[in-house]
């Protein structure tokens, strides 16, 4: 029985953990508590998938040892610590489980800004540690009437929102990325105006990690904040720059913060950790038993599903995402993926470019049909390496030209897509097309029309237009003991004829040059689907 070998490289629920084991073709190695650098040089070279969390990146060290790797399932939502770009290089998918601890991550945002507000384990530690009962020393601030600023109005931002409103607070939202009507549907204020965001007496920020949100908040923002203002960060270290941070907490210009996340993790010898006006926590957005619960078993239905090749669920990287597409677009995928193959084998030489060019409604589908094509054509030299992640890189590298068109409709066909593959020694060009849903018929090779169904083992015969040949090309594969299944014939203008004869068996050199022998040959190939 075939076993796939699932890494554990970060601590996930026990429920997870007891569904990886209890799958009879699941190998599974709890490493959650191995040096990195061992796990990566010894564990991830056998693994084919592992789950992660924040405390392992996926780096270009883990991906240079992550050789058998066909998946990598980030046990929450962030994938910052994920190279995404290198992985997609490698082939391997990356998949994230979103939204399973949206609410815990939304509440500690809550605890976070209370805390902040209230002083809350200062007042605590004076009694519970120094012994004072000093109640003058704490007087906090309310939260009711005051303006909330919320970057990044997703599954936490909007939830933190709703939290807050019931607090009575002021809601201003700036997301550039979601309709406004998600914000003032609920009575809340959406901006478009980053400024308004700065004129808060609370900022809250819940975005991704990402080139264009490093740094959001930087001295030039704090600098426009009210004076005595608070912030909160509760998504990922780095949104505000931690240095400005920091020197807005020692001025008094931030009142106070409240800050589960760093830029660099474990930070045990963070700045931040001197200043008596912070509230921090060890990254603990996701920490409940629910929501640990939800993402380890999650993770680990995904890992399984991802080891044996079943699905992908939240796959960040592939190229389409299967939920989204018809399913008349899927037979053409697969039907593309074969003519790439076919066509390599027809055209067999350095691919120079592949275009793809579709008819009728599958031509909304050409990018996803494309990378299919280039998986075909580019297996025949690279054999298991080439991926639906991979193929568009590989191509860049092997400076392989892709190109798609979309034609608008066929005057003939409801759907087609025509394939041509360009070698360092010629063309060949396919079009074809689905019948009845499911029925894959080729119906024009290099200008001939002719049809033919795409299957099994493929003499494609080119000969001068003569009485003769039929019988000359039907003899040489019965002297070969070669059973022929199906005969499509069609001719040109300039006297030439194509056969597309499907055949049984396996059809050997030494029967391919018989038949370019005989005198009216012009070409042979000969292909398996
Ligand atoms: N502390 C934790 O343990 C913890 C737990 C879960 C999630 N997170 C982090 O919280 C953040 C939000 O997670 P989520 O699940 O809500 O994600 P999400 O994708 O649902 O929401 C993110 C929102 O940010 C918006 N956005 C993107 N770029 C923006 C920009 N430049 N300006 C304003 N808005 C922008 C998007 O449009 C989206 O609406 C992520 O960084 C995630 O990694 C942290
Ligand atoms: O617990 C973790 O690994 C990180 C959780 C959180 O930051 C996430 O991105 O899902």
């Amino acid at each position: 029985m075939k076993k796939y070998t699932v890494v554990v490289c970060d601590h996930i629920h026990e429920a997870g953990l007891k569904m990886l084991e209890s799958d009879e073709n699941i190998n599974f190695i709890m490493a959650a508590d191995v040096d990195k650098k061992e796990l990566i040089e010894t564990i991830i070279p056998t693994a084919d998938v592992a789950i992660t969390r924040s405390s392992t990146d996926v780096d270009e060290f883990f991906i240079k040892n992550a050789t058998n790797m066909k998946a990598i399932v980030r046990a929450g939502v962030g994938v910052d610590n994920v190279d995404i770009p290198g992985c997609s290089k490698e082939g391997i998918i990356v998949m994230n489980v979103p939204t399973a601890n949206t609410i815990a991550a939304v509440e500690l945002t809550m605890a976070h800004m209370l805390s902040c507000m209230r002083m809350f384990p200062y007042s605590h530690n004076h009694l519970k540690i120094d012994r004072v009962w000093k109640r003058e020393k704490w007087y906090g601030h309310e939260m009711k009437g005051k303006k909330l600023g919320v970057i990044g109005f997703g599954n936490i931002g909007s939830r933190v929102a709703k939290r807050a409103a019931a607090f009575e607070m002021d809601i201003v939202a700036y997301d550039p990325y979601i309709h406004p009507s998600k914000v003032t549907d609920l009575d809340m204020t959406y901006t478009k105006n980053f400024e308004d965001i700065l004129a808060c007496d609370i900022i809250t920020i819940h975005t991704p990690k990402n080139q264009e949100t490093i740094g959001m908040i930087d001295e030039a923002e704090f600098a426009k904040m009210k004076d005595g203002v608070v912030v909160i960060n509760c998504a990922r270290g780095g949104l505000y720059n931690e240095e400005a941070l920091f020197n807005n907490l020692k001025s008094g210009k931030v009142r106070f913060a409240g800050i589960d996340v760093f830029n660099k993790e474990p930070a045990t010898d963070h700045p931040l950790l001197d200043l008596d006006n912070v509230t921090v926590s060890p990254h603990l957005g996701a920490n409940t038993f629910e929501s640990q619960y939800n993402i380890g078993t999650q993770a680990a239905k995904n890992a399984i599903e991802a080891a044996k090749g079943i699905a992908y669920p939240n796959a960040m990287n592939l190229p389409i995402d299967e939920s989204k597409i018809p399913a008349f677009v899927k037979p053409f995928l697969e039907m593309g993926q074969k003519i790439g193959f076919l066509e390599s084998q027809m055209n067999k030489s350095q691919i120079i470019s592949i275009k793809v060019s579709g008819y009728g409604e599958i031509s909304e589908y050409v990018d996803s049909l494309s990378t299919f094509v280039a998986v075909g054509a580019m297996s025949q030299n690279s054999g298991d390496t080439i991926n639906y992640v991979n193929a568009d890189f590989v191509a860049k590298e092997k400076g392989i030209e892709i190109e798609s068109e979309s034609c608008g409709d066929s005057k003939v066909f409801k759907n087609l897509i025509t394939i041509k593959l360009t070698t360092s020694e010629g063309t060949t060009t396919i079009s074809a097309t689905i019948f009845d849903d499911n029925v894959q018929r080729i119906v024009a090779i290099d200008g001939f029309d002719i049809e033919v169904a795409l299957r099994g083992d493929m003499v494609m015969f080119k000969n001068t237009d003569v009485p003769g040949v039929i019988g000359s090309v039907g003899t040489v594969l019965a002297n070969h003991n070669i059973n022929i299944s199906d005969f499509s014939l069609a001719r040109n203008d300039q006297s030439q004829a194509l056969a597309v004869i499907l055949v049984d068996d396996i059809v050997n050199e030494e029967t391919l040059l018989e038949l370019s022998s005989l005198k009216p040959c012009l070409g042979v190939n000969y292909a398996r689907i």
